[in-house]
């Protein structure tokens, strides 16, 4: 079996929680708030910025020229791809770019940044992988599920275009390619340094959940 799939089964539960969040299936069927969104987006802006330079680390620790230009093709994705998504969704709010990269992270977001970057800044490549995929993978995973168990949900004028996005063969395909990536770099490793992926693995699953709800409630600094 594909150590892919290994992961997969080992954060089934997880992920199924996560496709079950009030937010996720909100998007569905589309009774999520729209404040709920509008935080959402404005937290993922500054997620997406930190989670950006997980890829720059990426071009730093690949051992290979196209390694090195598919991680720059990510970075470059994440920049004007993703995170125009959100700009865009923010101007049909009244929201400029600027407020949108001023908002100020919630210890949930900032935890677990920090997590993933000090994964990639003091570990391998391996590890560094291991921490950003699951951001990758369970987002092509939701917005397929969405896709295909709310099938209008991708006509909805607010929820459709990020259901687009994240279901489309283009999101599917880069995610594909650090499935691959891991999958043939986890060949050479031995039992206790995949033991150490799959904890990342794990780890930033549970943070994927935490951050549905993070932006379903509302959880912000207290004072
Ligand atoms: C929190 C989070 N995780 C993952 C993704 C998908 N890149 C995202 N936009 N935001």
């Amino acid at each position: 079996m594909k150590y892919s799939q290994i992961l997969y089964k080992k954060v089934n539960e997880i992920w199924k929680q996560t496709h079950q969040h009030p937010f996720v299936v909100g998007m569905g069927n589309g009774d999520l708030p729209v404040e709920s969104f509008i935080r959402y987006m404005k937290q993922d802006y500054v997620f997406l910025i930190d989670y950006s330079k997980l890829f720059a680390l990426g071009t730093i620790k690949a051992r290979d020229l196209e390694t090195m230009a598919a991680f720059a093709k990510l970075l470059h994705e994440t920049l004007h791809g993703e995170m125009e998504l959100h700009r865009q969704y923010a101007a049909r709010f009244g929201i400029t770019n600027q407020q949108l990269e001023d908002t100020r992270p919630t210890p949930m977001n900032l935890a677990y940044t920090r997590y993933m970057l000090n994964v990639a800044q003091n570990g391998s490549l391996e590890e560094l992988i291991s921490a950003l995929l699951p951001c990758m993978w369970s987002y092509w995973e939701i917005g397929k599920m969405l896709a295909e168990n709310y099938p209008n949900s991708i006509e909805h004028p607010l929820y459709g275009e990020w259901i687009k996005m994240y279901s489309s063969d283009e999101f599917g395909s880069l995610a594909g390619w650090l499935i691959d990536l891991l999958d043939n770099l986890a060949e050479e490793k031995s039992e206790r340094e995949l033991q150490m992926l799959e904890e990342h693995f794990l780890t930033t699953s549970r943070f994927e959940y935490m951050f549905w709800d993070m932006v379903y409630q509302g959880g912000d600094w207290p004072v």
